[in-house]
């Protein structure tokens, strides 16, 4: 078999990353393994937005390694990490669209900054991005102000899947959704990882996605990530912040069993 069927989509060892005199990420570890969907999930502030961010290149590492589909991100050429960003996506919390362009214009940020693409194909790209998210058509037209919650959500995730990517990260992709608008959101986010054989890195509060979605999960705590594995590995975890956050009322009321 080949062996980089298991290789790691994304992997980071020893990381560290601070800001002034404060460590954030101290020792971390983790692997996003190729198809699964994985939840980070970790209390307010532990750091699971700056991990992210890491990653993807947006927020500088004191120490430590971070590989994506096999190459050390570290030395890369701008040429080359562009390459490498081409093959992810990203829907950062609050769907971050820009507000004065339309959602057909915003799935298309992606294909103009990467690729050079005519004009009708990108139309018909954005077209087909719409469609695959679950808008109306007519959404595409659409300015972000125009839509709720839920709708700016899909047209987010839309602009994520813009290139194709075999990767998309999620931050909080859930938040602020009421629970049914949360349940559907959840319902795509699978229905691709199915169809498409995406890989989902999402963060996430949400124990309802966490129980519904997520193939394994990710604590953070202490700046490192702590425990790795299934929803039954997290129940089962002796460290105290597991023990509160998935045996709470809350776990409870999402029907988080032992
Ligand atoms: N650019 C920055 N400069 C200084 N401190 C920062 C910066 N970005 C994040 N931090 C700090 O890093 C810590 C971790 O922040 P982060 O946003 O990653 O937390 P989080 O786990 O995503 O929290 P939440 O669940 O509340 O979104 C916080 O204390 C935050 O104030």
């Amino acid at each position: 078999m080949d062996a980089s069927a298991h290789q790691p989509i994304i992997s980071v060892r020893d990381l560290a990353v601070g800001f002034g005199e404060r460590l954030i990420i101290d020792g971390l570890d983790l692997d996003v393994q190729p198809g699964e969907v994985l939840g980070v999930v970790g209390g307010s502030g532990t750091g699971k937005s700056v991990l992210t961010r890491c990653i993807l290149g947006l927020v500088p590492k004191r120490r430590g390694t971070i590989e994506a589909f096999g190459q050390n991100l570290d030395g890369l050429s701008r040429a080359e990490h562009k390459a490498v960003e081409r093959r992810w996506g990203v829907l950062f919390q609050h769907g971050a669209l820009f507000s004065s362009l339309t959602v057909k214009q915003n799935i298309q940020v992606p294909l103009r900054e990467y690729l050079k693409l005519s004009e009708p194909l990108m139309d018909e790209i954005a077209r087909l991005k719409i469609a695959m998210v679950g808008l109306r058509p007519d959404a595409g037209d659409k300015y972000p102000s125009e839509l709720s919650g839920g709708m700016i959500k899909r047209a987010a995730l839309a602009r994520a899947l813009a290139l194709d990517p075999e990767i998309v990260f999620l931050d909080e992709p859930t938040s602020g959704l009421d629970p049914i608008g949360a349940e559907e959101f959840d319902t795509l986010i699978r229905t691709l990882r199915d169809t498409l054989g995406l890989t989902v890195y999402m963060v996430t509060h949400d124990l309802d996605s966490l129980a519904r979605i997520c193939d394994r999960i990710a604590a953070l705590a202490e700046g490192r990530v702590i425990a790795t594995g299934t929803m039954a590995d997290m129940l089962r975890h002796p460290h105290p912040w597991l023990r509160k956050y998935f045996g709470g009322e809350r776990a409870r009321a999402a029907g988080v069993k032992a």
